[in-house]
């Protein structure tokens, strides 16, 4: 199995936790999509041994006989120096450079699947690139109709209607149409990449107290019944729209196996709090696997040997038992 590892923001903590990764010994061959000198310095600050061997496409050496402290690395020049915690545009092409190559990887069945350490999303916008984050760059390369942000902790999953968007745009965000193609993904992919067989989804409503029987909001009398009740039609098993406040309690998160929050900050700050450092973000609704981290770049700890690296271990797990599934060699829940 060969995953493709995109460090994201040189000067972010990508590379720190990229180079822990590497310490250990995983059930698959990591290929890190970067510049070779990126990990060497970084490791190098951090007083850590990294030794770096060149991957090249179609060279299939045996599986998993790379040792713990080197790492396979498919070189990607990047632009211009880079000092840790000190942003510079003049890499945001390096970081989407990554993820390009990573991504046709994925789409050509070169990797299995690919996992990504944090960009830093206002970056790359400084460098003139519109960008709001991995997930729509990854719908957009991969043509895919429809993707869902998933993040999953141990103790819950939590998916969203709407991802990186103004609160202002929100409501008219939420759709009929947006609605169908969400939770058909999300149910598909509950049971397909997670082996749930029968997904019980449970649905926020998007005004306080899901609307108050229309007078807090008319969005969930207007739009998100009659598209639950529709999709209930079609044998999926959804319950609510639930007032979100008390939806995140245990007696109800213990009735479904997945949230759909309608927008980030609905249900994103809920499963950090419980589970920060230890979730991963899986992206729904690709033609391939792709997991990643919970947290972003981190700069005030970059090259400090504090971040925390649970994150992007809990990514890389998540990957490989996705890709293990989709190979017949997992059965059951995830
Ligand atoms: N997967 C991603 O690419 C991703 C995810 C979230 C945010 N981001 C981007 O990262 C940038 C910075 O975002 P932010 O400041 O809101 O969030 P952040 O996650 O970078 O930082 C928030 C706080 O958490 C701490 N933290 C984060 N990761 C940590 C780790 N691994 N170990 C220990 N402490 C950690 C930071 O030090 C900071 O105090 C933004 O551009 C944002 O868009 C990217
Ligand atoms: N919304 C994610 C989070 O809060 O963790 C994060 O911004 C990453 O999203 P992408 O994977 O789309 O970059």
């Amino acid at each position: 199995m060969k995953i493709a590892i995109t460090p994201g923001e040189p000067a972010g903590i990508g590379p720190d936790i990229c180079v822990a990764l590497a310490q250990k010994s995983w059930p698959a061959d990591l290929v890190f999509v970067c510049d070779p000198e990126v990990l060497l310095k970084r490791a190098e600050s951090l007083g850590i041994l990294l030794k770096v061997e060149i991957y090249s496409p179609g060279d299939d050496s045996p599986p998993h006989t790379r040792q713990p402290g080197s790492a396979l690395v498919l070189p990607v020049s990047c632009g211009a120096p880079v000092t840790p915690g000190e942003l510079n545009p003049a890499n945001s092409q390096y970081v989407l450079n990554t993820l390009r190559r990573a991504i046709t990887g994925c789409l050509q069945r070169e990797f299995d699947a690919m996992v990504t350490a944090p960009v830093h999303k206002g970056v790359i916008n400084d460098a003139g690139v519109a960008f709001s984050g991995h997930t729509e760059y990854l719908q957009q390369l991969s043509n895919s109709s429809q993707v869902v942000m998933m993040l999953a902790s141990d103790a819950m999953k939590v998916a969203l209607v709407t991802t990186h968007l103004p609160l202002s745009q929100v409501a008219r965000s939420i759709t009929d149409e947006r609605l169908e193609r969400v939770i058909t993904v999300l149910h598909k992919d509950l049971r397909y990449k997670f082996g749930i067989a029968d997904p019980r989804i449970i649905v926020a409503g998007l005004n306080p107290h899901a609307g108050e029987g229309g007078h807090m909001g008319r969005e969930e009398i207007d739009i998100i019944q009659p598209a639950l009740e529709r999709l209930r039609g079609q044998g999926i098993n959804l319950i609510g729209p639930l007032p979100a406040d008390t939806l995140f309690t245990p007696k109800v998160l213990e009735t479904g196996d997945a949230v759909l929050a309608m927008y980030h900050d609905q249900g994103l700050p809920v499963l950090k709090y419980q589970g920060f450092g230890r979730a991963a973000n899986i992206t729904l609704g690709l033609p391939f696997i792709r997991t990643s981290v919970d947290h972003g770049a981190a700069l005030d700890l970059a090259g400090t040997g504090k971040a925390d690296g649970g994150s992007l271990e809990t990514a890389l797990e998540y990957a490989i038992n996705m890709v293990e599934r989709s190979r017949g060699s997992i059965h059951g829940k995830a």
